[in-house]
């Protein structure tokens, strides 16, 4: 069997089995509304992925890889909402394909549709379930809902718990939101107190902007006319909210919790590769694939203006290596306004991600992350902790005896 032009940087596909079809309707989902795109062409399909699109999918994925590890991810709308029999066609497809590569696979619930017979299966293929929650009841009931407005918490406590019994691995995935935003040692004990050690945390950053298709939140690419969304975080909030649990974790938690944005942070700072696409140097290196074949340039850029092509057409590596795609992802570098090429953590921020950089610079240049007063003032807070960090890392010690020593930092000493 062919191998299509192998490159040394793997890429990633992120998988919407179901399109953006979905149980709930969480009042700030930036996916559910791309079944607009597809509303005239999906018909009697209703956005479902089908058998022969899913065998050429798996087939051309693998194959395009060069490593011997294959990272599958089944995203959504609902990756629930297909039934188990499709994932366990995906199984059967991946080993017919995997010629000795090794196959991962991680997929991302809401959580509520999780039962036995689903935890069975995650747990004898080992994969790694994501669930989103918000936080405490209050919080992540007040924007995730079902479509008659009904509270998902308890529903979602109820699959965390199924998954803990039959010993899946799982994480938690959380937004930050203007609401939940203002009590984060309450959302970080909440994480803590479910036995959650490695936490992730999105800023909710939107702008509404209608289209004549249905959607209502603004393209990146869209500048005049958008307001911003009533349920973003503000950038005060963010800053707020990362200095406040950092606060915690690193004085308690260091090395126990594993709070995604802050190793991050900690790796950018020693010159090392951040986990997170948000502080990356570059973007571009995980496609979006719907239902009908069509790839996008990233999860949050599925507009019809970022569609790369489709794969009944086109080979994956011809989109990911394509002209298009490699301008998408250096633009997040060349298109920084002089404010982040002066800034003092240009390297460790990097601009945050293109989709918030709708904001203003001091002296009116566009371009300017919406977050950055956040995301300054949380570096600043950080520096003098991940100097320390980074000097034991040097040392070859743990940064974890960051938590007994004394540092002077701009809060004074502690
Ligand atoms: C779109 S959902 C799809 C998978 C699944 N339905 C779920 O909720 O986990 C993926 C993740 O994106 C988050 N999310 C939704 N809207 C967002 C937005 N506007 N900005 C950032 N993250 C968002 C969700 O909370 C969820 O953790
Ligand atoms: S469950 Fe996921 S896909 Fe569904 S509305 Fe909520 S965030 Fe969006
Ligand atoms: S555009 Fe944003 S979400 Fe997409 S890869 Fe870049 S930083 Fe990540
Ligand atoms: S903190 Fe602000 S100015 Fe500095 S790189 Fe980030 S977005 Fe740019």
């Amino acid at each position: 069997m062919e191998l299509y032009t192998p490159f040394a940087k793997p890429f990633y596909v992120m998988t919407k089995p179901a399109g953006s079809m979905c149980n709930l309707n969480c009042k700030y989902c930036y996916y559910l509304e791309k079944s607009n795109i597809y509303k005239d062409a999906a018909g009697a399909r209703r956005f479902l992925m089908d058998d022969s699109m899913l065998e050429l999918f798996i087939e051309r994925y693998i194959n395009s890889q060069s490593m011997p590890q294959v990272l599958f991810t089944w995203h959504g709308g609902e990756s629930l909402m297909r039934p188990l029999s499709f994932y366990r066609r995906v199984v059967d497809l991946q080993r017919k394909y995997a010629r000795g590569r090794v196959i991962d696979n991680c997929i991302q619930t809401n959580g509520t549709l999780l039962t036995d017979e689903w935890c069975r299966f995650f747990k004898e293929h080992d994969w790694l379930v994501g669930v989103s929650v918000d936080g405490p009841e209050e919080f992540h009931d007040e924007y995730r809902r079902t479509r008659q407005g009904a509270r998902t918490f308890n529903k979602v406590m109820r699959g965390i718990d199924m998954l803990n019994r039959h010993g899946v691995e799982w994480n938690a995935m959380a937004v930050v939101n203007d609401f939940n935003a203002d009590y984060p040692l309450e959302f970080y004990h909440f994480f803590k107190e479910i036995g959650c050690r490695y936490i992730q945390f999105a800023p909710i950053v939107e702008r509404m902007l209608p289209h004549d298709d249905g959607r209502h939140l603004a393209s990146p690419c869209d500048m005049a006319g958008a307001e911003l969304a009533d349920f973003s975080v503000t950038p005060e909030q963010w800053g707020r909210f990362l200095c406040t649990i950092f606060d915690e974790w690193v004085r308690h938690d260091v090395g126990r919790y594993f709070i995604q944005l802050f190793d991050a942070t900690l790796a950018n700072w020693v010159g090392q590769e951040p986990g997170i696409c948000s502080l990356g140097k570059t973007c571009g290196h995980a496609l979006v694939l719907e239902y009908n074949g069509d790839v996008y340039s990233c999860d949050h850029f599925v507009f019809p203006e970022y569609k790369l092509g489709n794969i009944e057409s086109q080979s994956l590596v011809e989109m990911v290596m394509s002209r298009r795609q490699t301008d998408f992802g250096l633009a997040k570098r060349q298109s920084l306004p002089r404010q982040c090429m002066n800034c003092r953590f240009l390297d460790i921020c990097n601009g945050e991600c293109p989709k918030n950089r709708f904001a203003m610079t001091a002296d009116g240049e566009p371009g300017l992350n919406y977050l950055c007063r956040g995301y300054y003032s949380f570096f600043e807070h950080a520096a003098p902790y991940m100097d320390f960090m980074k000097a034991e890392l040097e040392a070859g010690r743990a940064p974890a005896n960051v938590m007994k020593a004394r540092i002077t930092g701009a809060d004074g000493v502690f």
